[in-house]
């Protein structure tokens, strides 16, 4: 995504474009179910046999956006506001329980990095294993094997067991992985740039590269400052609803005075 296009996309006055949005979400409801835990009197059990009563907790509750080409999307809300769920669910590994999701254009999500390694398996086949879960083909791993290894700093113990590794290791073997894509609708997590101080502001300057490349950013995050850096529009997320949609500014400034300035965590939750 070019400067041009990010300033073009978050002028308030201008209408927005025309051309269907990539990303269309309406009315989007997605229920988890909890397991009661809660001890049964003789009569209850006797009433109800079931070992177990299951109770449904409402992650997304009506949830409503658009995102068009060339736009970035921050997501804030408290912990356990339905931010991760979102995501899995415009990645397609959620199917939503009401509501419509249309995306025009292949996601990528990169939501944790370097899951599903193998701990018995070398850095360098997991490096494959986890190119294949996100999509990359075999070939593209052989061309760009090197720099994958360059980028992770892993040296010599990219032919080591990966139960040999510490989780800053793993974690910089998954990005440097998924470093090579060149996405076009792209999800993250601004929590991931993983590793050290120094591997952290690599990776950072790398993910700002996939942004400006990629031609619609969703990124989930708790930083005010980096989402009013990198995003045109913001979907401020509250117990699952929409609490506020629309300019980037506008949204954080709302969510910031309602925080008080701070960032909360929301110690209510099931
Ligand atoms: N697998 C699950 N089973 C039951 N409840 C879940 C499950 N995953 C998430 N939840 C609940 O759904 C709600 C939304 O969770 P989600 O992880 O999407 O929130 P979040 O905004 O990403 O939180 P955080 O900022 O802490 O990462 C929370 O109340 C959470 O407890």
């Amino acid at each position: 995504m070019t400067e041009e296009a990010r300033e073009k996309a978050s002028a308030p006055s201008r209408p927005r474009p025309v051309s269907p949005p990539l990303i269309e979400v309406r009315n989007l409801k997605l229920w988890y179910q909890l397991q009661q835990h809660k001890r049964r009197s003789v009569k209850e059990v006797l009433l109800s046999p079931r070992k177990g009563s299951a109770q449904v907790h409402w992650a997304l509750n009506g949830v409503s956006f658009q995102c068009h080409e060339g736009e970035a999307l921050g997501i804030v809300g408290h912990n356990g506001a339905g931010k991760s769920t979102l995501c899995l669910v415009l990645a397609g590994i959620l199917t939503p329980d009401t509501g419509t999701v249309q995306v025009r254009g292949e996601v990528t999500p990169l939501l944790n990095f370097g899951a599903g390694f193998n701990r018995e398996l070398t850095g360098r086949t997991n490096a494959y294993l986890y190119a294949s879960f996100l999509g990359i083909p075999h070939r593209v791993v052989d061309r760009r094997l090197d720099d994958i290894i360059a980028f992770s700093e892993l040296g010599n113990f990219i032919d080591q067991p990966m139960r040999s590794y510490s989780a800053g290791m793993k974690a910089r073997l998954g990005f440097s992985v998924a470093s090579i894509l060149d996405p076009k609708i792209m999800i993250l997590d601004e929590s991931l740039a993983p590793g050290d101080l120094a591997f952290k502001a690599k990776s950072r300057t790398r993910m700002m590269e996939m942004i400006q490349h990629s031609q619609l950013l969703i990124v989930v995050s708790h930083s005010c400052a980096l989402l009013r850096q990198i995003c045109t529009h913001c979907l401020w997320l509250d117990h699952g609803q929409t609490r506020l949609f629309g300019e980037v500014h506008q949204v954080l400034d709302a969510y910031e005075e309602a925080m008080g300035g701070e960032e909360i965590l929301d110690l209510d939750e099931p």
